[in-house]
């Protein structure tokens, strides 16, 4: 049986950021995920969980300047000091919340650069998260965005995402399998379920190509999650999804796994 993960990024906006726990918990899931946790004190966060009977399964380390069209730091050449500073604040946060995944953010490699240096810089800085984190079982993840989400990100494919884990060469760094993306990158979800089973940690889902509730669109996720139950899946699948409504009339899709 699938486990769902409401993402408090996209879902429950109508809410302040604080309340969509208890929002979460009341809509029937058992744990959230959203991007970044850094304008919250730990233990407020961790009192939310708690309070909501929620576990927390995934955040990013820290974006950089969104405003410059940063998004990310670990493969930005020369950024080292400020990106591996990001890895020890979210581990500082993965401890408190006892998450288990981190998305570290590669970031966007401006047009005219050289990618080999940008893909050397994210290979380091993602070694220096994994030794960080193995000691407190936590992983690290990596994520392929697609380019009409997020133009010359340093890789794209789920294809690149396995050549990069193999290259990061650390038993703790796995793929953050994004349908969503994959669908407009790759296609062949039900494939790369199959070729790539061990290798992701973390699975997102939206309908493609609207990035709404899945239960429209090009892919058929009653079967994908027939598939990765087959394939053995253990882990948590997030909705990071713009709901088309509110969020709670848009849960149908959901009822029948929770
Ligand atoms: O955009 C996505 O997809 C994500 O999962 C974010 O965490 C990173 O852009
Ligand atoms: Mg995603």
């Amino acid at each position: 049986m699938p486990k769902f993960a409401a993402n408090l990024s996209m879902m429950f906006n109508e809410l302040p950021f604080l309340d969509r726990f208890a929002a979460a918990a009341a809509a029937g899931f058992k744990a959230v995920e959203f991007l970044f946790p850094y304008d919250y004190p730990p233990a407020l966060l961790a009192q939310k969980l708690r309070e909501n009977g929620l576990q927390q399964v995934l955040f990013n380390t820290a974006p950089g300047d969104i405003h410059a069209g940063e998004w990310g730091l670990a493969a930005l050449p020369g950024r080292e000091r400020d990106a591996q500073a990001d890895i020890d604040r979210a581990l500082e946060y993965a401890i408190a919340l006892q998450c288990p995944n981190v998305h570290v953010m590669a970031g966007v490699v401006p047009l005219g650069e050289e990618w080999a240096r940008y893909h050397d810089s994210f290979i380091s800085n993602i070694r220096y998260a994994a030794d960080r984190f193995a000691g407190h079982g936590i992983k690290v993840l990596i994520e392929a965005l697609s380019p009409q989400v997020k133009p010359n990100y340093l890789f794209s494919s789920q294809h690149q995402a396995a050549q990069l884990q193999q290259d990061i060469d650390r038993p703790n760094v796995f793929i953050q399998f994004d349908f969503f993306h994959a669908q407009l990158v790759d296609g062949n979800i039900g494939g790369l379920i199959e070729t790539l089973a061990g290798r992701y940690a973390h699975i997102q889902i939206a309908s493609v190509p609207a990035r709404n509730e899945p239960d429209d669109g090009e892919l058929n996720y009653p079967w994908l999650f027939e598939l990765l139950d087959r394939s053995g899946y253990p882990g948590w699948i997030g909705c990071e999804y713009k709901p088309r409504g509110a969020t709670t009339a848009g849960l149908g899709w959901v009822q029948p796994y929770l």
